[in-house]
């Protein structure tokens, strides 16, 4: 994907995107324990938006590992992720990408944020659409994952939707703790189940 363009004079200038992949950026092995391809990837938190059981009107993406360091991902849209009339709202689109990028992190077997996220949107997505997303880890370089993905209609290879690139960094559990609210925390230590985490892991 092109980065960013401007013009001085008669000279275009490019400069790359902070999403593209940076000199010394290396695409790691598959770690031994990460999910088999084929495995249903639990949700990281059921109030998620985008993958949680317990968010209502939320996207309830389901994700499975594929192979190497990436992982598909679906989820039906409905009348409640409009944007304009019948069509995804644009933000939502992004928000799909936004956790299937994300979620590669349970294959990576680190805790990612987004710092950046770039999204194409290439064709409307109406209601009733089920999305196909993929992502892929492109490389990493210290804390940072930089990863890529896509949104298809209808099928594992119906036409590209939308598409996404994105910079994850990783951070400890304590980013969790330290930044979330005192109810949210409370109600988590009162029900371990509300968070899915990695097996390895422990918060709290
Ligand atoms: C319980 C559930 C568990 C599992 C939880 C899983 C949740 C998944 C949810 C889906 C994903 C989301 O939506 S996450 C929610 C949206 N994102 C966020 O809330 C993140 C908000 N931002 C932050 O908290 C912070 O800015 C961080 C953590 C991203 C970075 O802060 P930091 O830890 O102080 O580290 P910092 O040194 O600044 O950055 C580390 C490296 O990344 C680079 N870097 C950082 N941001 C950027 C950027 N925007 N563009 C370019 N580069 C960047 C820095 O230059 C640096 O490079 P160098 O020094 O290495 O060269």
């Amino acid at each position: 994907m092109p980065g960013g363009s401007h013009r001085v004079g008669t000279v275009r200038v490019v400069t790359p995107l902070r999403t593209d992949l940076p000199p010394g950026a290396q695409l790691p092995p598959r770690p031994a324990n990460a999910p088999a391809p084929g495995t249903v990837l639990p949700s990281h938190y059921v109030r998620c938006f985008a993958c949680g059981d317990q968010s209502a009107h939320g996207l309830h993406l389901r994700v499975d590992a594929d192979a190497g360091l990436a992982l598909c991902a679906t989820f039906e849209v409905t009348e409640h992720h409009q944007g304009a009339p019948g069509l995804a709202h644009g933000g939502l689109l992004s928000c799909a990408l936004d956790e299937a990028l994300g979620a590669l992190g349970h294959l990576t077997r680190t805790s990612l944020v987004t710092g950046r996220l770039e999204t194409d949107f290439l064709r409307p997505v109406p209601v009733g659409t089920v999305l196909h997303l993929s992502a892929r880890v492109e490389g990493v370089l210290g804390r940072r994952v930089y990863a890529s993905g896509e949104g298809r209609l209808n099928s594992p290879t119906g036409r590209v939707a939308v598409r996404a690139r994105g910079l994850f960094v990783e951070v400890p559990m304590e980013h969790f703790v330290t930044h979330a609210r005192a109810e949210d925390i409370q109600a988590i230590e009162q029900d371990p189940d509300l968070i899915r985490l990695r097996e390895h892991q422990t918060i709290f």
